[in-house]
């Protein structure tokens, strides 16, 4: 039997508000291969985002644990092992659009060639007339699309997305679905948060999360 590369196991998550607590995960499971694409539905507020902070190590269960290759995780993993592409895209404002492609390749090399893998992504996804711009001139769609080749430039194992489409036109939602296929194929897991059937139509596996655990769609 081979170790899957994501392992969520009896994930709680409990917020707590003036108003009264909210137990968002209930014993949440999944399991992710390598190569797997595995997109994640559930009505706003069932808890999507909460579980990708879990799953990338930025927050921490009430109970149960996240094994990464069979490894508890102890906080965010680096970004070649594990990339996240939150809602709220997390640019550095003060790097140009190449810039912050390339950062994942200059923390820690992988082998490619930064100037070429950075102009190779940008291209894919439609948005490399922007290299020498900073996220604050360009669109939320375009910074969108630069995040998420900031994301998976450095050949993440597992890539964690939220909303990836969320912001983009429908002639701009292909190239993106394109590119989370294509790393998978690459062997990553990667694990989609979304509303949009576009991206449920690309998936391996389609999971719903309601009432904090996860059923198979
Ligand atoms: N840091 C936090 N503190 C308190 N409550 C939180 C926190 N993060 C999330 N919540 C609450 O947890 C629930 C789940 O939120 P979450 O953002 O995970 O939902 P979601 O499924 O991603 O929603 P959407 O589809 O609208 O993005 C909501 O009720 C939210 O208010």
């Amino acid at each position: 039997m081979t170790t899957p590369v994501l392992h969520a196991l009896g994930l709680r998550r409990r917020f707590r508000h003036p108003s009264g607590d909210v137990e968002v995960l209930r014993g949440l499971e999944l399991s992710v291969d390598a190569g797997e694409l595995v997109t994640v539905s559930g009505r706003s507020g069932s808890g999507k985002s909460a579980l990708l902070a879990l799953l990338g190590g930025f927050d921490e269960p009430d109970a149960g644990r996240v094994l990464l290759a069979g490894e508890p995780i102890d906080g965010a993993p680096p970004w070649h092992t594990c990339a996240v592409l939150p809602q709220a895209l997390g640019l550095a404002q003060e790097l140009t659009v190449a810039e912050n492609v390339a950062l994942p390749l200059r923390l820690r090399p992988s082998g490619d060639d930064v100037e070429r893998r950075v102009g190779e992504l940008l291209d894919l996804l439609g948005v490399a007339h922007l290299a020498d711009r900073y996220p604050g001139e360009v669109s939320f769609g375009q910074q969108q699309r630069v995040a998420l080749a900031r994301a998976v430039s450095g050949r993440p194992k597992v890539l964690l997305t939220d909303e990836p489409t969320a912001h983009l036109d429908a002639a701009s939602t292909p190239a993106v679905l394109g590119l989370l296929r294509r790393c998978a194929a690459e062997g990553a897991a990667v694990i989609v948060a979304t509303h949009d059937d576009a991206v449920h139509a690309i998936a391996d596996r389609r999971v719903r999360l309601a009432d904090g655990v996860l059923s198979t769609v």
